[in-house]
């Protein structure tokens, strides 16, 4: 079975998907660290992530970047969304992502393409998202319980940036798939949202 999970950063999309892979004992793939880690491959070259010959080039990065605590901060997290608008990146990343959708037995993948270009053909897909007050509180929360200094209006403002970049992009920008269902996790906690992903998941492949 493959599940495809979608959303804006921080609407609990990866948390989701990490308890859908193990309930139903599948790999998961965290796609926004493969942009991720070419936005800090660009960086750490002295390149530009705006300019898409460097960024096609640190599309060959070490596998061992992906462990690399750097992806997980806010500025990794700028830097993957201004790779991810170049198409020769995304090209470049495609295979890597469709060959784990494919693996026997089927995945978990979340990301922003996942239902409409790595894997339209998915057995589930789900569209998760929370407004932007939840999501920032979510992310600070997340920062500062890693020690990191953060300015909540920045934050903020860096969602909101974030989504009109995603969104807005000519290649496979973020948006629902026609056939994905919505969980919006603003006011659900962690267990409750985990709780809808799995009941949807089930009514999806019932009525395939
Ligand atoms: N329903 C929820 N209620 C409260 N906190 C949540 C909820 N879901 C997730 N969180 C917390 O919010 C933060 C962001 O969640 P998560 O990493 O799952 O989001 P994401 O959509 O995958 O983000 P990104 O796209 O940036 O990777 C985490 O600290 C997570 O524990
Ligand atoms: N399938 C995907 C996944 C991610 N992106 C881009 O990467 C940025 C970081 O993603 P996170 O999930 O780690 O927040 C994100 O803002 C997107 O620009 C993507 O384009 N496609």
């Amino acid at each position: 079975m493959i599940i495809a999970v979608d959303g804006p950063a921080a609407s609990g999309k990866g948390t989701i998907a990490r308890a859908l892979a193990a309930h139903y004992r599948l790999p998961h793939l965290d796609t926004g660290l493969l942009y991720r880690a070419v936005g800090v491959a660009v960086a750490r070259a002295g390149g530009d992530a705006d300019d898409e010959d460097a960024a096609e080039r640190a599309c060959n990065f070490p596998d061992a970047l992906m462990d690399d605590p750097e992806l997980r901060g806010a500025e990794a997290g700028s830097l993957a969304s201004r790779v991810a608008r170049h198409p020769r990146v995304r090209a470049a990343l495609l295979a890597r992502q469709q060959a784990f959708a494919r693996q026997p037995g089927g995945a978990v993948l979340d990301g922003r393409d996942i239902g409409t270009v790595i894997a339209p053909d998915a057995d589930a897909k789900l569209f998760v998202t929370a407004n932007i007050e939840a999501r920032t509180d979510r992310r600070y929360r997340e920062l500062l319980g890693k020690g990191d200094r953060v300015d909540r209006e920045e934050l903020r403002e860096d969602l909101v940036r974030r989504d009109e970049r995603d969104s807005s992009r000519d290649a496979a920008p973020l948006l629902q798939s026609a056939t994905a269902g919505l969980i919006d996790t603003s006011d659900l906690s962690v267990d409750q949202a985990i709780a809808a992903a799995i009941a949807m998941v089930e009514r999806q492949r019932i009525s395939d």
